[in-house]
Order: structure tokens, then sequence, then C-alpha cells
């Protein structure tokens, strides 16, 4: 890191004009008009390729036809009670992907735990799927290719990326998308002078351009979902209008309001750190700060300068790519009350070249998750419980997405209840329905475990969810629980529940029986699991802390303000050139606008100040070395440390392109 004051004049020749803003046409023009001093040349420098990332289930139990399970059973017989051999061993297709412990990447599962999975066709993702109508996104192609969302955002073109394959779009979307979000760039200040009837030497009367728009990420509590997104992943804020002359000021720009699910969690992309977590209804944060206007020429005059010709460009707007990550549903405004609900921020963010890929992930927020088994009656206990209508039947996986059911006690009180799809041996690694529903039981407060007591070991099921949670994320099994015995109505279960009780007991857990069919037993187990709540909400409320849910913008802003003295140089001796990088020294590139005379001389002069000349000149440039300094690419020469040097584009009043008087 250099800060060096200046001693001599050791110009730079300019040579290129800043890439993003470098129209060809100027500079062109440029190029021509200044007597061969300055000479541009195109640069190519570009924001280095984002790293890979993304998902990695792949692996999709299909769920076969609700006609198979009524062509190969009767309407009576339980799940629990088939096997393999049940299976119509003529359709080779079923058999062929039937979970094997060779084809289907394990052991048979779960045979010896009451209940068979043997029903569904696996499938690995690649190709293998029949796209239904408006089923699965073309974006998520097999090819691999990450999305490309358009021709401005080719820093992720191509890149490629692990999709998690084979899952059906409106799952997949429900709870993740990928938007592109850019704040608005500054309006230009102007260069323009007061011309006026008997108002000789009106002086210089350029405004200010407009302060770009904003992007504010916003909580909408009648959002359950992340699929608007799958139709607009484009949020642009407006750009802050144009300076005029008369010291008009432009307009700011349109700021723009993100909405998401209650409940999102924003991160890079790729990364772990998470940056914001949007949690109550109503929350707002300022995301991106729209780019500063540039100043006119009337910010400019000074005691020394009567006559300035010079005008900014409009700071740039940061822009950023949102991956966002939505795991379920409707918080619904009651989790207004609850004290999980602490938005935290644990990591900062560096917008440097101001384009990140962000990942918003969206998890469900509810105080009881019900885990189980599939079939195991989760759904027929929150549908019982609440005035939920999750869709309930004798087969599993009917539950495919995660229902909400509020439960009240009395007006005070009441509780988000998730039923959420049934999980199998092998869930954390991603069979059956896997990741994608383990997750959502990371934040539920507690859980409440069905137990199907019909099937044959229903301990076994017990201790084989258990075990999915813990090998998934060791916290989920340190989450409160209840463990609740079903289908207490049916003889087989009635007979087990004695034994299952005493061996859970001596476990240390006290476990409930209930017949959610008959609605016997399910007051008090959730009775239960709302004291456990409050208990888990006691302990919880002494971490909650006031958040400020600016912080991203506030980073921003912080780079935006680094000092144009930070910078370091780094020598290319193969190529000779020089590499001055710094945030303020990019900024202040940017900003510069070519057009003017005097914006060349500013700029030189800032290289002196702030010590970039006599650096080089200290770790030894040489004539003709080349010096990139931002996204200006400039020839280092030695002669023109005689000052006379800069004078001789001082006079080149051609290449200056007036603004038009209205
Ligand atoms: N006899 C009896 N049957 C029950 C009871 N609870 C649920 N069932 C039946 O069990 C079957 C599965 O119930 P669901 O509530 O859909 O089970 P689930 O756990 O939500 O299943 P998935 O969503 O597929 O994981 C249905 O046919 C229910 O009628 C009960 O207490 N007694
Ligand atoms: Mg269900």
């Amino acid at each position: 890191m250099a800060s060096i004051s200046i001693s001599c004049l050791s110009p730079i020749q300019v040579v290129s004009g800043p890439k993003t803003r470098n129209d060809p046409k100027r500079s062109k023009n440029l190029s021509k008009k200044s007597n061969g001093k300055i000479k541009f040349r195109s640069s190519s420098i570009k924001a280095p390729p984002q790293p890979l990332s993304g998902g990695e289930a792949t692996t999709y139990t299909r769920l076969p036809p609700k006609e198979d399970f009524s062509a190969g059973f009767s309407a009576e017989v339980k799940l629990a009670d088939c096997d393999v051999a049940k299976f119509d061993l003529e359709d080779e297709t079923k058999i062929e992907n039937f979970i094997s412990g060779e084809g289907g990447g394990g052991e048979p599962l779960d045979g010896n735990l009451g209940f068979s999975y043997g029903q569904f066709d696996i499938f690995e993702g690649k190709g293998e799927f029949e796209r239904g109508e408006d089923e699965y996104d073309s974006e998520y192609e097999d090819s691999g290719i990450n999305i490309n969302f358009d021709d401005e955002s080719n820093y992720y073109e191509g890149e490629l990326d692990v999709k998690e394959k084979g899952v059906p779009a409106v799952m997949r979307c429900f709870d993740r998308a990928k938007i592109y979000v850019k704040a608005g760039d500054g309006g230009n200040g102007v260069v323009a002078f007061r011309r006026e009837k008997y108002v000789p030497l009106g002086g210089p009367s350029g405004g200010d351009g407009g302060r770009g728009g904003n992007v504010y990420v916003e909580v909408d509590e009648s959002m359950n979902s992340l699929l608007p997104f799958r139709n607009s992943v484009h949020f642009r804020a407006g750009r802050g209008s144009h300076g005029q002359g008369r010291m008009q000021n432009g307009a700011k720009g349109q700021d723009v309001v993100v909405k998401v699910a209650p409940g999102t969690v924003i991160r890079e992309s790729g990364k772990e750190e998470v940056l914001l977590e949007l949690l109550f209804p109503g929350q707002r944060a300022l995301l991106l700060p729209g780019g500063r206007g540039g100043r006119g020429n009337a910010s400019f005059k000074s005691g020394t300068n009567k006559v300035p010709r010079i005008a900014e460009n409009g700071e740039e707007g940061p822009e950023i790519l949102v991956q966002v990550r939505c795991r379920e549903n409707s918080i619904l405004s009651y989790l207004c009350d609850t004290d999980m609900c602490v938005p935290k921020v644990l990591t900062k963010i560096g917008v440097n070249k101001l384009v990140r890929w962000l990942e918003l992930e969206l998890k469900l927020v509810a105080d009881i998750g019900i885990v189980g088994a599939p079939n195991a009656g989760k759904s027929t206990l929150l549908s019982v419980i609440s005035a939920a209508q999750p869709a309930i039947a004798n087969y599993p996986f009917t539950t495919l997405l995660p229902n909400l059911g509020v439960v009240s006690f009395d007006y005070d009180s009441t509780m988000v209840v998730a039923d959420l799809p049934g999980l199998l041996e092998g869930a954390h690694q991603g069979f059956g329905l896997g990741h994608e529903f383990l997750r959502h039981t990371e934040r539920c407060s507690a859980l409440v475990h069905v137990i199907d007591g019909s099937g044959e070991q229903p301990e076994l099921e017990f201790d084989a969810v258990r075990l999915e949670l813990e090998l998934f994320n060791p916290e989920l099994s340190e989450k409160p629980y209840i463990v609740a015995y079903n289908k207490m109505d049916l003889p087989e279960a009635y007979a087990k529940w004695p034994l299952f009780k005493e061996r859970l007991q001596a476990r240390g857990i006290e476990p409930f029986c209930m017949s959610a069919v008959q609605r016997e037993g399910t007051h008090e187990v959730i009775s239960a699991a709302y004291q456990l709540l409050q208990k888990n909400k006691e302990a919880k409320r002494e971490f909650q802390d006031p958040v400020n849910l600016n912080h991203v913008a506030d980073m921003v802003n912080k780079q935006r303000s680094a000092s144009i003295n930070d910078f370091e140089i780094s020598h290319d001796s193969g190529s000779n050139t020089w590499h001055v990088v710094g945030a303020g020294l990019q900024r202040f590139v940017q900003m510069t606008n070519w057009r003017y005379v005097d914006s060349e001389r500013r700029f030189q002069h800032v290289l002196e100040a702030c010590g970039v000349n006599k650096s080089l000149m200290k770790l030894g440039v040489k004539e003709g070395d080349t010096v990139i300094v931002g996204e200006m690419e400039m020839v280092w020469h030695d002669s023109a440390e005689n000052p006379g040097a800069l004078k001789a584009n001082k006079g080149s009043e051609d290449s200056i392109k007036w603004p038009q008087w209205k």
C-alpha cells in the first residue's frame, strides 16, 4: 500500500479511455484530435470469472402414477405390509429402476423397518425425465450450463454449475431462484455556462447528475414461495437524470424493491457466509445504494479556476446476481411474535467490482415441524389440529411440498406447524426427496416425530428418522422434540404400543400415543409441543440483538469512500505492464468524463497528488511501459516529465463536445 506525496511532475500519457463507459466512436475522435499525444488502446480488462457453484443432489425419486398403486395393491393393503415381491415383475422399467444395492446406490431401503419404498422409480437426474408441460425449466437443462440471464451478465456466462437435476421445476423454484439486481447509475454532471442578455461572463452553470435508484429487499408477508421469480428475474433501479444548464440538478433514479418471502437468507453464491436474514414481515433492507450523481462544472468553480470545463460521470450503480434459495412457504404474520425470528447479519460483503453472486435462501419458518417416515400420518395430524387441509392418502410422499397450519389455543397463543414430506433412509444423501425437505426442518423450533404404529418395527422407524436428521445436520438432532405414536385405533398398533413406550422410556423419552384419524390424543400431543416451544422461546429470548439490516449497503458505501491514496502496484515484467489497483482510484477513473479536456488534466494531477507517479518511478518504470489504473490503460512517457507536455493538451478545444443548450 502506498501513500506518497508529490515531489515532481511526471505525467503519464493517456492512451485508453475507460472500458466500461468508452464509446468506440468517442475514443476514435479523441484519438484523432489529440495531436498524437493521446492514443487510445482497446483494453480487455475483465472481471475474473466467478467460481463454480451449485447444488449437489443428483437423485430424484419420482412417484409412479396413482393408478400404479391401485393396480398393484388393493385399497385395504397398507404400504407397511407391502414388499418388493409385490411388484408387478413384468414391468421391466420398474424393476430396472428399483432401488437395489447396485443400481440404487445402497442397500435396499428400510426392509427391516416395516415399510417398503419399493413403489418408487429412482432415476439418475441425467436425461431421464419426461418433461411435462411447464414442469421443468429449460434453464436447468441437463447440459449443466448455468443460467444465462441476458447479455449483460457475461460474468457468469457458460459457467459450469452442478444443478440439482431431476427435481421438478415447481419444487425447485418454489424455494430457490436466481435474480439479477442492479442499483441505478448516477446521472452525469454537465458543463454549461450562463448566457444571458446583459450578463457577461455568467459563469459556470452545469448542474449535478441525480443519484441512481437504490435496491431494497423487502419481506412481503403475502409471499409464500419464490415462484414469482420464475417470471421476472431482472431488477434494475433507475438511473439518475443528467444535470442540465442553469444549475439544474438531475432527478434521482427510481428505487426498486425486491419482494421476498419471510425467512429469506441472503448469501454470496457458493459461500456459506450469510449476509442478511430477513425474517419478519415488513422488514426492509437497503441492499445496494445507487451510484452518486456526477458533479457539473458549477461544482468545480474555484478561486483559481473560474471557468471549469469539467464535469463528472455519474457513479456506476453496483449490480448483483442474486441466487435466491427459498426454503418453503409462507411464514405468516403470526411469526412476528415468535422469538426464533431473530434477524442476524453474520458476515460482511465487500462489493469491489460491484458484481456478486448472492444466494438468497428462504427456509421454512415454523414453530413446530412434523417429521416422520412417509405415510405415518403427519398430514392427518396437521389437518386435525389446524384448519389446514393437506392432501392425505394411503401412499408415501403424498406431501411433496410442506404444508403450514396455524394452531390456535386461544386468541393470544398460536403457533405455526409445518407438515413436512416424509423422510426415508438415505434422505441425507439425497434419497427420496432428501435434501429438499431436510432443510425445511432447520428453522423449526421444535419437532414432532410421528411414528406409524402399524409398522413392523416402530422403534426402528423412529431411530431411522432421527439418524437421518443427525446425518444431515447434527444441530437438527439437538432440537427439542416429542414423539407421537400414531394409528392407535388399529389393533396391530395398539398391541405394539406398550413395548414401544417401555423402550423409549428406558431411553429417557416420554412418548405420546394418538389416533390422528379419530382425533384422539392429538390435543395432548400438540399441547406438549406448545409447552416445549414456550420453553424454547424463553431460552432464545436472551440472544436477540437489534441488527442493522442495511449492512450490505453500508459495506458498499464504505468501499466507495475508500481513500484514493490507498493503492497497490504490481508489475508484470513479461509485458512491461504496471497495474495500479485501488478502490478509490478505480472509482475516480470510472467517474472521469473524458469528453472534457480539463478532466485529463485533473486526472494527471490526481495521479501526482496521490503518489502514483512517484511510486512508479521509485519502482523503476521505464519509457514505453504500460500502466493500468482502474480500467484506464496508459503508456509511461519519461519525456513528459516536462510539464509542457500537459500544456500541449490544454489547448485542444476541438476535442471537447459541449453540451447542447436548450
Ligand atoms: N387407521 C389410521 N390411519 C391413519 C391415521 N393417521 C393417518 N392414517 C392414514 O395413513 C395414511 C397416510 O396418512 P398421511 O397423513 O397422508 O401420512 P403422511 O405422513 O402425511 O404421508 P406422506 O405425506 O406421504 O409422508 C392415510 O391413509 C391416513 O388416513 C390413524 O390415526 N389411524
Ligand atoms: Mg403428508
